[in-house]
């Protein structure tokens, strides 16, 4: 029967796209990879020291095909995507590199090919396959979790990614929901949908919870002035505007965005279940970002959008517990969306003011302040290849809303977030008399 079929190959699905979070990740590679997993492993001291450029020179171009196992081979690409980063911006946005060393760049080419990944660091790599559980019977918490590789930042580093760990995990319950809905729709069991989709509506709020750790984990001058250049890649960056040649594989430039979490598959997948429709330049970057994603999750997120649309279906039952149910869903999703706004403007928008004042003033400046003034200016307010973040984000927020089936019910109310209130407390800090 055509339906279990579709069962069968969405549950797959799932199961191949989540189990890389739910299993233990490998922690290290075939003893023959150890001169990458040496360096790999001391990033932050090779970059302080300005040795890294010197060590990866002199690093030997190993085979790739002892790598067998998928594990083996996402271990690989973040080992090879956190020594490229370090690599290519070592000192700052003013001597980068136009190329990439070939001990580095033949191998990690040939491993983004065997996974289907491009050859530069994604969310995939920092936060899904970046962990590990110090007590393997513990739980998922900040306290019993590590990161395996890291890069300059010191706990702020480790709290952006694992905190971005933790909202992709209280996610996990509504994407496993969506078969339901799916489902659902296709036996026109309007319990059913409504029931998954009050899973979905609570795994989004439960996203909101675990992103407002953030403020707790991640200082927003060493996010802004240290670590933030590591995460940026040489496409649309003034700093590389000819992108970057992988010596050995190819000798015209190349370019690729840098990691961000639009490479998460979370929201993908809750915009195509709710028929969210991003269009423009803002739906082309999102399109775009999928290609950064592991293949599986954009199967995953194409076949969502294969299957016959949940918004029609509830406006053409026209049931009252649905048609709530579906407005909470998204009425959660601009909240959510509205709380990140508020994450972009504490980590980004106000630092990169106070950088502009701040460069303006030559004095001697606490140590957190001088990050922000020697933070990269060509990153200031810039994020998707052209437009302001904020104004992309907006439009993104907004493309939600539109969504709602009728933007009067209270159940797309979205109230004011107390964490603006942080936010100004955290601009007023930062401003200099
Ligand atoms: C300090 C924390 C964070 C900062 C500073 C931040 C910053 C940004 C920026 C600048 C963008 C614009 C696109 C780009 O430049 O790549 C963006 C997009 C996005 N971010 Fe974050 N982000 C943070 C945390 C997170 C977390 C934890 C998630 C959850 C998985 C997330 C999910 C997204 C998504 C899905 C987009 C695409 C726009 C959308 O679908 O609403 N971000 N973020």
């Amino acid at each position: 029967m055509k339906n279990d079929q579709e069962y069968i190959y969405i549950t797959l699905h799932i199961i191949v796209l989540w189990t890389h979070i739910y299993i233990v990740f490998q922690k290290d590679l075939p003893v023959y990879y150890k001169p990458w997993m040496d360096i790999a492993r001391n990033m932050p001291e090779l970059i302080s020291s300005h040795s890294l450029r010197l060590r990866i020179h002199n690093m030997p171009l190993l085979e790739t095909h002892l790598l067998r196992t998928h594990h083996e081979l996402r271990l690989a690409h973040l080992a090879l995507s956190i020594m490229t980063m370090g690599y290519v911006w070592q000192e700052g946005e003013r001597e980068t590199v136009k190329v990439l060393p070939q001990s580095l760049s033949v191998p990690f080419c040939e491993v983004s090919q065997r996974l289907g990944l491009p050859p530069i660091l994604i969310h995939a790599d920092t936060v899904l396959a970046n962990w590990k559980k110090k007590n393997l019977d513990g739980p998922f918490s900040m306290e019993n979790l590590e990161l395996l590789l890291t890069l300059p930042g010191g706990e702020s580093v480790r709290g952006f990614f694992l905190v971005t760990l933790l909202v992709e995990l209280a996610a996990v319950p509504g994407l496993k929901a969506i078969l339901d809905v799916i489902n659902g729709i296709h036996y026109n069991d309007v319990a059913m949908v409504t029931k998954a989709l009050d899973v979905v509506s609570q795994a989004i709020d439960s996203m909101k919870q675990a992103l407002k750790l953030m403020h707790e984990y991640v200082d927003p001058s060493i996010f802004y002035g240290i670590m933030r250049i590591y995460l940026s890649g040489w496409k649309d960056n003034p700093s590389m505007p000819e992108g970057l040649v992988y010596e050995g594989v190819q000798e015209k430039p190349m370019e690729f965005s840098g990691g961000s979490a639009a490479q998460s598959s979370i929201l993908h997948c809750f915009d195509e279940l709710l028929g969210v429709q991003h269009e423009g330049s803002t739906g082309a970057f999102l399109r775009r970002m999928r290609d950064y994603m592991p293949p599986s999750h954009k199967h995953f997120i194409e076949n969502i959008s294969s299957h016959p649309s949940l918004r029609s279906f509830v406006l053409q039952q026209a049931d009252e517990g649905l048609t709530h149910t579906f407005e909470q869903c998204v009425a959660r999703l601009v909240d959510f969306r509205n709380y990140h706004i508020n994450i972009v403007t504490r980590y980004i928008t106000i630092p990169a003011s106070r950088a502009k004042q701040l460069r303006a003033n030559n004095q001697g400046l606490p140590e957190e302040l001088d990050a922000i003034r020697r933070a990269p200016t060509a990153l200031e307010e810039r994020g998707t290849g052209g437009s302001g973040i904020i104004t992309f984000l907006k439009t993104v927020r907004d493309k939600t809303k539109d969504t709602s089936i009728s933007k009067c019910t209270n159940g797309n109310q979205v109230l004011p977030d107390p964490s603006m209130t942080e936010i100004q407390k955290a601009a007023s800090e930062l401003t200099i008399e």
